[in-house]
């Protein structure tokens, strides 16, 4: 058993369950990774997060602690660092909060929306919108990394983490659609950011190939749009 009997119910392809695994990985913690199976839910998962059933879900002993960016403030709170993740002056922490929650919100249900249009036209807004958030993210890295790598400043912070446990999708979705969406001329700031945040050490290991992410991501495209439906 590691010394803080910390285990992660998740699966690798979720982003969700990147933020945990990031987070301890920051904090240098040993946890046993529990994967769950696609498709199925195990009884530890049921009974752990019974009001959501969804990963990821961090076991502390024998309590349960669920949302991945509850999680993410959990085990930031539990083994304090310096840096912390969570900004320091409670107006960063409300900034970093309310970005955090646009991406979880706003902009992650809009690249979602490019896999599941099925019309030309439908595929063509939601790739504007997450053009148009990719804009207002690009700004807020601007204002608040003030000129260093990460959203946090130095190093990865909780929007780093918000944000970036989404690269893997991004890149996915600019792969099956042949487009850029991380645009070095519009969002500059990002780009850099996001090579930066995926050679990080904790971060490297945890983030999926885009290959092999590719292949789930056809699964839940075909999900998404209505197995079997005629794609217009
Ligand atoms: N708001 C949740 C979202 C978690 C989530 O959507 N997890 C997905 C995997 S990426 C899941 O468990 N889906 C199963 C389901 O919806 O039944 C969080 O931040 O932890």
């Amino acid at each position: 058993m590691a010394k803080n009997d910390l285990k992660v119910l998740g699966a690798w392809p979720s982003p969700y369950v990147m933020r945990a695994r990031i987070s301890l990985n920051i904090k240098s913690l040993d946890y046993e990774f529990l994967e769950e199976t696609f498709g199925s839910k195990s009884q530890l998962l049921l009974q752990s997060n019974p009001v959501h059933k969804k990963i990821p879900v961090l076991i502390h002993g024998d309590k349960p602690i669920c949302e991945s960016l509850v999680i993410v403030e959990y085990i930031d709170e539990v083994w304090p660092s310096s840096p912390s993740i969570l900004p320091s002056h409670p107006y960063d922490r409300a900034t970093a909060r309310f970005w955090a929650s646009y991406i979880d919100e706003k902009w992650f249900p809009a690249m979602k929306g490019i896999a599941a249009a099925q019309a030309e036209e439908a595929r063509k807004a939601a790739i504007e919108q997450v053009a148009e958030g990719l804009a207002l993210l690009e700004d807020a890295f601007q204002k608040t990394s003030k000129g260093k790598d990460f959203f946090s400043g130095d190093k990865i912070g909780y929007l780093d983490i918000a944000f970036g446990c989404f690269l893997g999708w991004l890149r996915v979705t600019e792969k099956m659609n042949g487009i850029k969406l991380l645009d070095e001329t519009k969002t500059p700031g990002l780009a850099k950011w996001a090579h930066k945040f995926c050679a990080d050490a904790a971060v490297k290991d945890v983030m999926p190939e885009t290959e092999k992410l590719a292949e789930v991501a056809k699964i839940i495209t075909a999900k998404l749009r209505g197995a079997g439906a005629p794609s217009k």
